[in-house]
């Protein structure tokens, strides 16, 4: 993102924005939009990284929903998680526990499809997250500048972290696929790296809450420092906000 003249403080930088003060509008709009991405994917599975936290619930409630579920092939789709907690699946802080709960137990995807960290101590759980995504993938595929996957999901905290991205953590930097994060308070994490989540075809921050506005704020003012304005993909960039986090964002 820029800082420069031209600038306009209260613009995201977003090819698709939308703000709505209906949360069901919301959930709504991020539905569609990942739906038209990844039916469009041909002549191979669509893969997906999404986020946990309590944002992306509805959307992930939403999916597995009568009206939704028929809608997708769920069996041209992979799923992988931008980070992880390092707690057991049934903990109800766990990603891929809470994504599993609400939304994949409830829809036809093949138990194969899906991607989550392991359990496992963060150090040995982001080694081996690395490794599965590579042999998925390819070791190469990265560095071949095409994108890892179709839709990245992201949320951001009110502390402008992203995944497990936190301000000033050594993981902004690594240039494995996956790593692991210690924080002061456990629990550890697992996350994917910044030039990982920026490898995809489209990416959307999703976020909602008062409790969120000072941060969108910063990002659209070009604050670069925090991890959320970081990820800096080619792909195509949407930001999904209810009202009281966009605020007056244009
Ligand atoms: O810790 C995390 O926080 C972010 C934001 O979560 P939210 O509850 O404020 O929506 C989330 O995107 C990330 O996956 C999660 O591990």
């Amino acid at each position: 993102m820029s800082g420069g003249a031209q600038h306009d403080p209260r613009a995201l930088p977003a090819d698709h924005l939308v703000v709505t003060d209906d949360a069901a509008h919301l959930t709504a709009a991020i539905a569609c939009w990942m739906s038209d991405r990844l039916a469009s994917v041909r002549g191979r599975a669509a893969t997906i990284a999404i986020s946990g936290g309590r944002t992306p619930l509805a959307l992930y409630r939403l999916l597995a929903s009568p009206a939704w579920r028929g809608s997708f092939a769920w069996n041209r789709l992979h799923v992988f998680w931008c980070d992880e907690r390092c707690v057991p699946l049934a903990h109800p802080e766990n990603n891929a526990g809470a994504a599993q709960a609400t939304w994949l137990s409830r829809v036809p995807i093949p138990a194969t499809h899906l991607h989550p960290v392991p359990e496992l101590p963060a150090a040995q759980a982001a080694a081996q997250y690395d490794a599965q995504l590579k042999a998925h993938y390819g070791a190469q595929h990265l560095d071949a500048n095409r994108p890892l996957f179709d839709v990245v999901l992201l949320g951001i905290g009110a502390d402008g972290h992203t995944a497990s991205l936190f301000p000033g953590d050594p993981a902004l930097s690594a240039r494995t696929w996956a790593c692991a994060v210690h924080r002061p308070a456990p629990p550890d994490r697992v996350t994917l790296t910044l030039p990982v989540l920026a490898s995809t075809a489209a990416l959307a921050f999703v976020v909602t809450g008062k409790d969120k506005h000072e941060i969108v704020q910063r990002i659209a003012a070009g604050d670069t420092s925090l991890p959320a304005a970081q990820v800096q993909t080619r792909g195509e960039r949407a930001w999904f906000l209810d009202r009281d986090a966009a605020g007056e964002l244009a």
